[in-house]
């Protein structure tokens, strides 16, 4: 396939992820005034909604119709036992309501996040905001957006003028929640403008993005969270780096555990 024809093919791509992506956040808008079923997976605050599992299967049902070379990672089907495989496919990264918590008790952010990658670089993500309708997209070298405008990161470098988004994860341990602890300590001491907390990390990302926020921190984020996110920063002009603050530059899926194919 020449450049130019992925090219249009990847174009393609991401103008069938937005379709899907309003379409999914549409079930979820209607999910969220519905009595909820909700289950734990790896800890007691790590909560899953058969909308979860619901919304993932509609993802990627539509996707594997139109694309059906292309290979699939959700958050839903790695939790039921599907291996996490990245190979140089084209490769759909999903997280199908990002901020469950939330969506469980209708705290209004939730988002569909819709990451795609090819020979483990990211190509594009979208995610989409399903209690407003925002929509965030970027694709490698063309820009980030919120809804169709132009988006850029923050200009500010000082911590003591910076607004900082973080998430606890599911882990509720005494040494995580003492890390935890200690990092926002260690911010509001700086002293940095305020740090947020607000149950979405694909939203979050988005606001940095925007430049609404500095930064955003998280140990234990999963590759669906971050795979469209990177994108956008990316695109926005922000950089993802790793606790070590190398930067991420290959495709997340493949620097987290990812078993790649022999
Ligand atoms: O499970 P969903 O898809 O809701 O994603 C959330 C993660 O589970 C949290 O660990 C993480 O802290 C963030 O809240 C992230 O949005
Ligand atoms: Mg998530
Ligand atoms: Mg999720």
């Amino acid at each position: 396939m020449t450049n130019s024809d992925s090219d249009k093919c990847w174009a393609e791509c991401l103008d069938v992820a937005v379709e899907v992506a309003r379409k999914a956040g549409k079930v979820v808008q209607e999910a969220v005034k519905q009595e909820k079923s909700v289950s734990t997976k790896s800890t007691p605050t790590d909560l899953v909604t058969e909308a979860d599992q619901q919304v993932e299967e509609l993802i990627i049902s539509t996707l594997r119709d139109r694309f059906p070379s292309h290979r699939f990672i959700g958050e839903e089907s790695s939790a039921a036992g599907e291996k996490c495989i990245l190979t140089d496919s084209p490769t759909w990264i999903i997280d199908p309501i990002d901020g469950t918590c939330n969506f469980v008790h209708s705290f209004p952010m939730v988002a569909v996040s819709i990451g795609f990658a090819v020979n483990k670089e990211l190509e594009f993500g979208v995610i989409y905001h399903c209690f407003d309708g925002t929509l965030y997209t970027a694709r490698k070298g063309h820009g980030a957006f919120c809804n169709g405008v132009r988006i850029h990161v923050s200009k500010e470098k000082d911590v003591s003028k910076a607004l900082i988004l973080t998430e606890i994860g599911a882990k509720r341990d005494q040494a995580t929640l003492n890390i935890f602890s200690g990092n926002i300590m260690k911010l509001l001491s700086a002293p940095a403008h305020g740090v947020r907390i607000i149950g979405s990390s694909t939203l979050a990302l988005c606001l940095v993005a925007t430049g609404s926020a500095e930064a955003y921190y998280q140990y234990g984020l999963h590759c669906w969270d971050i795979a469209a996110a990177a994108v956008i920063i990316r695109e926005a002009g922000g950089v993802v780096v790793d606790t070590s603050g190398c930067l991420v530059s290959k495709c997340p899926v493949s620097y987290w555990l990812v078993q790649e194919e022999a």
